[in-house]
């Protein structure tokens, strides 16, 4: 998957913007605020998900104007293919010419994967965010896993309505029984799927953990739960498991008020050199760990897809030493990658690729 060319009109404060990438590395270079992050959000869009930045649609349209434009020519599927994003007045979405009802109907079509530095939550953060970096992940490789959460979700939410009920005065107590059984169900579909893919997640992270700090360090990833399980066992000992675990903490679920055992409540390790990365890694260590799970998920889409995604690394150079930027630039095997950065000493060990510099939303070669 590479971007051919870009090219931007009205978006936020780019000024027309025309960009023919390296098949590899792409260094966007510039101050604060010029309009890197807004380069980089101006491909993510074509992947049809939300911002990964707080915004709306309508922030897209730089103050002022009416309409902002983005078109893309990328190769994907050994063919060249073109998407066009309008928003503001007369809206319009096409892809290969054919016109689309919404961004999410692009997904799927271009891939990429974004680090921003609000992706350092998945390490300094708490369990609820990991969680949702894991189901995210996994709903773009395996896009049946969305169901299986929504069931699950539905299960805890009607369980935990009985529960409040209860813990208020006293009713349907045998309907816990029955939400517990679907819980069980869709609970254990969720823990085995996390499980499984975060091994494969972990092994690459690990992997690429080792890159970044020239061997020096190890990372490692485990799925901390209520089940202690192998990740091989067939899915009736799994929901027979669960069942029986739930069943134990029914006590203290109805005391509680809320179901207070579930994969709703799992996490996972993350530790380097066997200490936990959230209390005792360093800025750098911290960033390296998002950066290499962010990575991994990447190449794990590529296992799915056949291709590996886009890159799109914001602001990823800052607090990483010379040997772990030099892996950045140079060791992204079979991608093509975007990397911003505000300071010209960050791509100084760049080895192949195109440089530019923002400014002021003007991009020219650097
Ligand atoms: N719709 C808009 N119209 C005009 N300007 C906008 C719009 N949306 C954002 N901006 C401006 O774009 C500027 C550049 O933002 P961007 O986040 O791309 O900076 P950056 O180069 O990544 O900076 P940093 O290095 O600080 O992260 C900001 O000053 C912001 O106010």
């Amino acid at each position: 998957m590479k971007v051919l060319s870009l090219s931007a009109e009205g978006y936020r404060n780019l000024a027309s913007v025309s960009l023919c990438p390296d098949e590899g590395v792409n260094v966007i270079c510039g101050d604060n605020a010029q309009g890197k992050t807004n380069l980089i959000e101006a491909i993510w869009n074509f992947t049809g998900a939300k911002s990964f930045r707080p915004s709306k649609e309508r922030d897209f349209v730089k103050k002022g104007e009416r309409v902002a434009t983005l078109s893309l020519s990328f190769s994907a599927q050994g063919r060249e293919q073109s998407a066009k994003l309008r928003y503001g007045e007369r809206r319009e979405i096409l892809l290969n010419g054919v016109s689309k009802a919404s961004p999410a109907e692009l997904a799927g079509s271009f891939c990429c994967v974004v680090f921003s530095p609000a992706h350092l939550s998945i390490v300094k953060e708490g369990p609820s965010v990991r969680r949702r970096f894991l189901d995210g992940a996994i709903c773009q490789v395996r896009p049946r896993y969305i169901h299986v959460l929504y069931q699950y979700k539905k299960a805890l939410s009607q369980k935990n309505a009985v529960l409040k009920e209860l813990y208020k005065n006293g009713a349907a107590y045998d309907l816990l029984d029955v939400f517990d059984d679907s819980i069980a169900v869709w609970g254990a579909q969720v823990w085995r799927t996390r499980v499984r893919y975060l091994n494969k997640l972990g092994q690459n992270a690990c992997s690429i953990y080792e890159g970044l700090s020239s061997r020096r360090e190890e990372l490692t990833v485990g799925y901390k739960s209520f089940l202690s399980l192998s990740p091989d066992t067939p899915l009736p000992q799994v929901q027979a498991a669960y069942r029986e675990a739930l069943r134990a903490a029914r006590t203290d679920d109805t005391g509680a008020g809320f179901s207070t055992l579930g994969v709703h409540r799992d996490d996972f390790s993350l530790q380097i050199d066997g200490l936990d990365a959230k209390v005792y890694g360093s800025q750098g260590q911290q960033r390296s760990a998002a950066l290499a799970l962010k990575l991994a998920e990447g190449y794990l889409l590529k296992e799915v897809s056949g291709e590996t995604p886009v890159m799109l690394l914001d602001d990823v150079m800052s607090e990483l030493d010379q040997g772990r930027q030099s892996y950045v630039l140079n060791h992204l095997e079979g991608a093509q990658v975007f990397i911003t950065c505000c300071d010209a000493g960050h791509f100084e060990g760049l080895l192949s690729g195109r440089v530019f510099r923002m400014e002021r939303g003007a991009l020219s070669p650097a």
